[in-house]
């Protein structure tokens, strides 16, 4: 399938009509916050169902993972705005702490990196929320993009969810990102409830590829704390997750246009796969 193609056949899987028109671009990441009583009530989070039994309107998470330096912020820009999905960096949720570890060159361990992880799934749980609640507002109160598709005859038709960069390097750290793991709620805003994985289906993008690669692109790098001395360490803390449920393989080698075709590609077959087994 042709890549435009691709992005349209996700774009509808995915979609829910009259989230957001492509003119309007994702959403800002930026105007998201932590704090529980800047978002939606976690009731809502949790009790949320498709309106109409469609699958299709779940919304979705797409983590772009891989050690450091791979190109995961870039491919993640790059799949998000072929999605027109938002965009959030994960290393920007890392406490200071564990920033200042790594710029010291220690790389982290589990326990820097459980908060940071369940911090990223919360944080996506309550995008996915938000853009729910756009939705609901818009259908009820009859706002701009209703207004367009009624002067168009047309109903816009938008992915929901977002794309996150997050390096998870182990098995248990995704799973954590899937919202499979209890959290002790040590690193949630006062109020907001644990993660859950039925809120946000989670499918991940490995860029995979060779050290020799990445050595080279790390140390072309200029101005990022992490140093390229630290790639040893993210190789070796590494679990492959090919095999798991929800993954798409992309090389680390190709130019970043291929990758997100790949992508895209992978993306549609595994929830193309995934609707009709639940249909
Ligand atoms: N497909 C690609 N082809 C060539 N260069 C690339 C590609 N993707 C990313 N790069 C370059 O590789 C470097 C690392 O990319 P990027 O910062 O996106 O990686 P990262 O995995 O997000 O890194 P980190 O986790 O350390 O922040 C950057 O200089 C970027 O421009
Ligand atoms: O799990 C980790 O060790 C960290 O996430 C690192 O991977 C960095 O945050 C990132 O890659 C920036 O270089």
């Amino acid at each position: 399938m042709e890549n435009g193609q691709d992005k349209q056949a996700l774009q509808s899987e995915l979609a829910l009509e009259g989230h957001s028109s492509p003119s309007e671009g994702p959403v800002s990441t930026e105007a998201v916050g932590v704090n529980g009583s800047e978002l939606p009530s976690t009731s809502d989070r949790h009790d949320r169902k498709p309106e109409d039994g469609r699958s299709a309107s779940q919304p979705m998470l797409v983590i772009v993972m891989g050690v450091s330096g791979c190109g995961k912020s870039t491919l993640g820009h790059a799949v998000a705005d072929a999605l027109r999905l938002p965009f959030i960096d994960g290393d920007s949720l890392h406490p200071s702490s564990n920033i200042e570890k790594m710029s010291q060159g220690t790389p982290l361990n589990d326990e820097d990196r459980k908060p940071w992880l369940e911090l990223i799934r919360t944080r996506a749980e309550h995008v996915a929320a938000e853009q729910q609640h756009q939705h609901h507002h818009t259908q009820s109160g009859g706002g701009a993009d209703q207004s367009v598709a009624s002067e168009t005859g047309e109903e816009p038709k938008q992915a929901h969810g977002l794309v996150v960069a997050c390096s998870s390097l182990k098995r248990r750290y995704r799973a954590i990102l899937r919202g499979h793991e209890e959290s002790d709620g040590s690193a949630l805003p006062e109020g907001v409830e644990p993660p859950h994985p039925d809120a946000l289906p989670t499918f991940f993008l490995y860029i995979k590829g060779e050290r020799e690669t990445l050595v080279k692109r790390m140390s072309e790098r200029k101005g990022h704390f992490m140093k390229t001395e630290m790639l040893d360490s993210q190789l070796a803390t590494l679990e492959s997750p090919e095999g798991e449920e929800g993954v798409v393989t992309v090389r680390l080698e190709d130019e970043t246009e291929k990758q997100v075709t790949e992508a895209v590609q992978g993306l549609t077959e595994i929830i193309q796969a995934k609707l009709s087994v639940s249909s």
